[in-house]
């Protein structure tokens, strides 16, 4: 049997119009799962509606909306493979709500993949305190994906074209404020591409002769190499949480004729096991583990990464629901919690938010309102020192820590125990208001009620 490569979870970052979509179109379209004849059909079909000019963007795109349509969770379209590892893009890219995404998105990203367009004007808009670029950046290490790799992309589109004096102008820039941000520049690779012609993507270009890999500044054991798939080839295995008590938040929960209930979702940690006895928070049911399945095979142990199907003895749909956590109920089940301490950065409000302020929290698959209960202290965003006590107001840039309460039970975890159970977006007025990171949890003690009370209510 052919060993199973390691699965990686990159999540694409970087301003609107960077060449996102068609740099991990490219890559998709020469590394992917994707056979032949469905690459030929969109092939023909972009260029039928006269978009072959976009063809990575727009086989992305068609890509996208096939999985959206889907029944199953299937994301096994957007993969490619390097040399050593399977890569899963998780965040569709030109999703109009990243930050939201990003937050909820269904894995925690191992790397994140920041597209810098090089070129005239467009660098300086992306860098610009409007630009994305910065935000996103922030953002991925914020909710710590701790491997960062720079494409300077459009290379073609520099003065002169394939320009060492832009690329080196890039490199220092936006070395500059990925150092401002906690990110370790030495082990941060830069590489020129341009992911619409092709160069350095796959194969190393003779158009830039200057560039002989990223190698210079890095240390032993760092992502290096010459074109975008050798770095990404060349990375620090992502580590697992195997070895962590099982976290499973529901995406969905189904009744399927003639096998039951079957929850679905993706394991953050741990492992599930058939016959295993799970703990449903805040459902508060417990069940067992009939039979698992993934990518429509059966399995009987699924790991942390796995997005699984899982068919549960004797507990009826309506007593489940998306949002709820299943975990081992007999090693650290999960539990709701009646508050929570959180670091949060408000984003976008056009007011003051004061104490008592309830937006909406996405946190996991879990979308409950919350009250900030209390603001304790502001922050200094970027060192994290105390700015204020018990500050009366805040408003958008703030930085603080708050005590929050959600109004209906849910199940949370700290960032440091749980990483993807840990951070959430508040979303209020159509958009996203704050994000934050869970600094430590109050789990609610309240009488819990067996799973036959429950199922019989
Ligand atoms: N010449 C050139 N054009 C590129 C390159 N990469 C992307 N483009 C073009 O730039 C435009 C934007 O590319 P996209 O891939 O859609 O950018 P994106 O970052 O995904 O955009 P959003 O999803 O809207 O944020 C398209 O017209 C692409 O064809 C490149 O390397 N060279």
């Amino acid at each position: 049997m052919v060993k199973e490569k390691t699965h990686v979870n990159v999540v694409v970052i970087g301003h609107v119009d960077s060449g996102k979509s068609t740099t991990t179109g490219h890559l998709i379209y020469k590394c992917g799962g994707i056979d032949q004849r469905k690459l030929e059909k969109f092939e023909k079909a972009a260029a039928q509606m006269g978009k072959s000019s976009f063809k990575f963007a727009w086989v992305l795109d068609k890509l996208k909306t096939e999985r959206e349509r889907g029944i199953t969770i299937d994301i096994s379209l957007l993969k490619f493979n390097t040399q050593k590892y399977t890569m899963t893009i998780i965040d569709a890219p030109g999703h109009r709500d990243f930050i939201k995404n990003m937050i909820t998105g269904t894995s925690q990203a191992d790397v994140g993949l920041l597209v810098v367009s090089a070129a005239k004007g467009e660098y300086e808009a992306g860098v610009s305190r409007s630009g994305q670029t910065r935000e996103h950046a922030l953002l991925a290490y914020t909710l710590g994906v701790k491997q960062i790799i720079v494409c300077v992309n459009k290379m073609d589109l520099t003065e002169p074209p394939y320009s060492k004096a832009r690329f080196d102008e890039v490199v220092r820039g936006v070395g500059s404020f990925l150092k401002k941000i906690g990110y370790d520049c030495a082990t941060v690779p830069f590489v020129p591409i341009s992911g619409w012609t092709g160069e350095n993507m796959i194969t190393a270009t003779q158009r830039m002769p200057w560039f002989q890999g990223w190698k210079s500044r890095q240390r032993e054991g760092n992502a290096s190499g010459r074109t975008l798939l050798e770095v990404l080839d060349s990375i620090q295995p992502p580590v697992r949480t195997a070895n962590k008590p099982l976290r499973l938040p529901l995406q969905d929960v189904y009744k399927i004729g003639g096998v039951g209930t079957v929850p679905v979702g993706k394991i953050e940690s741990g492992v599930l096991k058939a016959g295993m006895t799970l703990m449903f928070s805040p459902a508060k049911v417990t069940a067992e583990v009939k039979s698992i399945e993934m990518h429509h095979q059966g399995l009987q142990t699924a790991l942390p990464g796995h997005n699984v199907g899982f068919n549960i003895k004797n507990v009826a749909v309506r007593n489940l629901r998306r949002g709820d956590v299943a975990g081992n109920a007999q090693h650290d089940p999960p539990a709701d919690v009646s508050s929570f301490e959180a670091q949060v950065i408000i984003l976008n409000h056009p007011g003051t938010v004061k104490a008592g302020y309830s937006p909406v929290l996405d946190c996991h698959t879990a979308h409950v309102t919350c009250r900030f209960a209390e603001l304790k202290e502001k922050l200094d965003r970027r060192s994290g020192k105390q700015l204020e006590d018990h500050p009366q107001t805040l408003m958008s840039g703030d930085a603080a820590t708050v005590r929050i309460v959600p109004i209906k039970p849910m199940c949370v975890e700290s960032f440091f125990t749980y990483p993807s159970l840990g951070r959430f977006a508040a979303r209020d007025l159509k958009q996203t208001v704050a994000v934050g990171v869970i600094k430590s949890v109050q789990k609610d003690q309240g009488g819990k009620l067996s799973h036959k009370a429950q199922v019989c209510k």
